[in-house]
């Protein structure tokens, strides 16, 4: 929706066909208006049966153009620059539908000594939304945020998609699944799967015209997707989707993302699937449970009804509009998903150093919480600082173990400052870009984290040459990119807050006991989550396609040219080595396409193309100035090799040994990045 548009809200498209059949005659009206849907049975086609088609197909119409509202674009960039303070429309709707990680504080008391359990919605919810349904993947992040959920809390995935498919995507055997909105769990007769497949079949024949049209079978419900079709050839998909349904009596259709939805005439919904689970599974207890149910459709709101009217738990809607709901709070988009069930997860694990910096908390337990412990306990400090120490460890281990150097803990705690002062700089600059409100997406130094990764907001040479004028469409593929950077900027910023008010908590201490801070810290952390699996997590995000495959793709594409260029200029060393450099490339960006999950082959990629060190400097300049592959290549080694968490101690172990040979000297710039 364009938000210039009239209506900030979007409607109910049954309110919107019940709008248009209200104008009919009643005893015209013998076909049914379905919750959710509607179906063209039991049409009485006496009297005006054009009239009556005309009118649902327009209605359905109506209902795909309400659809998937897309955000303003910004120009020069294809990404979103409005903020929510600025649209006085979407401010208005939070204090209706407040943020949830705003108002974590609110959920968790309530929750206070009862048990929460946890439903997400799959596409929109857990992966962004993306144009080829078969790549709506999940990031390794957010995979861990949800394993991570599952192990304190019951944990459900309740998707339109079939059992099998989300669960490929999702991949975690420790969760519940109820897939076609919940209704494979009640065991529906085969029936409804041999319709679904015939009316797939019909539906596949009769859109196979329309460019960009695409039927997806999902067991017992299917999808017809519009998303890739021309605006102008949309009533023609409602049209052909309403008259092959007429064929289907038993079938009704309704409108998602995009996407219309032909599901079986029979009452069972996404909300009836929350019932029956939280039931089985022992949950039914409304005093003493508290169900959490994330979702972004129109089908998620038969589970946010449900939760209202038991008038236990709470329906969280995401959404970057504001819309008509029946939940309770709102999250923007999937990476808010991940970071309110961060916080789910922190908030269960570390309950006895709650503390009201971090979630407002004022219970008793926060008094027995040492003051320098609730000054440290600032949630986004600890996570930040978590990272930057978890990430300068990590390649002080590779340094141990590539290069045979160690170093102190009083060096590594320098390094750990120095590079606090980058995100320091880094942070400084993204919060008073992010503050001015400005829009301004120029680069910020540093935001790569020091680690030599790309800035994806960076402008590249290529984005650069678009027309100005004509917003290029918000690639899909890089949603992870600016989710990923997001969080970056984010962290950045928390550390810099966190690092003022650290800086107050141990004035006084000096550097081994600073350090000794730190590390506790750290592993109060790491143990609710366990040290590997952060560093695992870490570095496959670093490597992952969302971060690298456009980059990689721009030198693949411009490599070649330049080996013939300056065959005659190298030696024939160094044009092999780029030779070779160019061929793990190109394997690369074959894997990023084709099995981007495969993190083992991605890591033996990176590996190998360490040893070919860095790319020719004036072919990566315009493209990616800060990616040092040679670096990222260190990252790949697997943690299990020497548990990251086992390091500090080793080196301390070492040091007091006398064993350890300081490598200030040998480093110049301190930098081991
Ligand atoms: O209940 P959900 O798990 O949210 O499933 C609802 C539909 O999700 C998928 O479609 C949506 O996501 C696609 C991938 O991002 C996107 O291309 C499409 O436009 C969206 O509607 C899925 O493909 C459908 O079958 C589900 O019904």
């Amino acid at each position: 929706m364009d938000l210039s548009n009239s209506s900030p809200v979007i409607t109910d498209p049954v309110a919107i066909s019940q709008q248009l059949l209200g104008g009919l005659p009643s005893n015209l009206m013998q076909f049914s208006v379905m919750p959710g849907g509607y179906s063209s049975s039991g049409m009485n086609v006496g009297v005006s049966r054009l009239k009556i088609e005309e009118v649902l197909v327009n209605g359905l119409l109506d209902a795909m153009k309400s659809s998937s509202p897309r955000r303003r674009l910004n120009v020069a960039f294809g990404e979103d620059n409005s903020s929510e303070e600025e649209d006085p429309a979407y401010s208005a709707w939070m204090a209706k539908c407040p943020s949830a990680l705003a108002s974590f504080k609110q959920i968790v008391a309530s929750a206070q000594g009862k048990k929460i359990a946890v439903f997400l919605d799959y596409d929109g919810t857990l992966s962004p939304i993306v144009d080829d349904p078969d790549k709506a993947v999940m990031s390794p992040v957010m995979r861990a945020a949800v394993r991570n959920v599952a192990k304190y809390f019951p944990t459900a995935i309740v998707s339109g998609r079939s059992r099998n498919k989300v669960f490929e995507f999702v991949k975690l055997k420790e969760l519940y699944y109820a897939g076609s909105h919940g209704m494979d769990i009640m065991a529906p007769s085969a029936n409804h799967e041999h319709s679904a497949e015939k009316v797939t079949k019909s539906l596949l024949q009769v859109v196979s015209g329309i460019e960009g049209a695409t039927v997806e079978n999902n067991k017992f419900c299917v999808s017809v997707h519009y998303r890739n079709v021309a605006e102008k050839d949309w009533k023609l998909v409602a049209r052909l989707v309403n008259e092959v349904l007429e064929a289907f009596p038993r079938l009704k259709v309704t409108n998602g993302r995009m996407v219309l939805e032909v599901r079986p005439v029979i009452d069972w919904d996404k909300g009836k699937a929350v019932e029956f689970l939280l039931q089985s599974l022992g949950l039914n207890d409304s005093e003493n449970v508290i169900p959490i149910y994330i979702g972004d459709d129109r089908t998620d709101e038969d589970a946010f009804k449900v939760l209202r009217q038991r008038n236990c738990g709470y329906g969280i809607l995401v959404s970057q509009v504001p819309k008509e709901t029946e939940a309770f709070y709102s999250l923007r988009d999937p990476s808010e998903v991940m970071e309110f069930l961060n916080f789910l997860v922190r908030w269960k694990k570390h309950s006895v150093l709650r503390a009201p910096s971090r979630f407002g908390s004022n219970s008793d337990s926060d008094s027995k919480v040492p003051t320098q412990k609730l000054h440290m306990c600032n949630k986004r400090f600890v996570d930040s600082l978590v990272l930057l120490v978890c990430w300068m460890v990590w390649k002080e281990r590779n340094a141990h173990v590539f290069q045979n150097q160690r170093c102190s803990a009083s060096f590594l705690f320098g390094s750990i400052k120095k590079e606090v002062a980058i995100w320091k700089e880094a942070g400084a600059s993204a919060a008073s870009s992010s503050s001015s409100g400005s829009g301004d997406a120029k680069p910020v130094k540093g935001l790569g984290l020091g680690l030599g990764l790309p800035d994806p907001r960076a402008p590249r040479r290529r984005a650069a040459k678009q027309p100005t004028a004509a917003p290029p469409p918000l690639p899909p593929r890089g949603a992870y990119a600016s989710e990923a950077l997001e969080k970056l900027t984010r962290e950045t910023r928390e550390a810099v807050r966190g690092l003022e008010t650290a800086t107050g908590a141990m004035a006084g201490l000096d550097d081994d006991a600073m350090m000794e801070e730190f590390v506790k810290q750290f592993e109060e952390f790491a143990g609710a989550q366990d040290m590997d699996s952060i560093v695992e997590t870490m570095m496959q995000q670093l490597l992952s396609k969302e971060i690298l495959h456009e980059p990689m793709k721009d030198i693949v594409e411009k490599y070649p040219k330049w080996l013939e260029e300056n065959k005659s200029k190298i030696s024939k060393e160094e044009y092999e080595r780029y030779n070779n450099q160019l061929e793990l490339m190109m394997k690369l960006n074959e894997v990023y396409e084709k099995e981007p999950e495969n993190m083992a082959k991605i890591f033996e990629i990176m590996q190998n193309m360490q040893e070919c060190g860095q790319p020719p400097s004036d072919l990566v300049q315009d493209i990616a100035p800060d990616l040092d592959l040679s670096k990222l290549g260190q990252l790949t080694f697997q943690p299990k090799e020497l548990p990251a968490s086992n390091l500090l101690s080793k080196i301390k172990e070492e040091e007091q040994r006398g064993a350890l040979r300081v490598r200030e000297a040998s480093l110049p710039g301190c930098r081991c990045n």
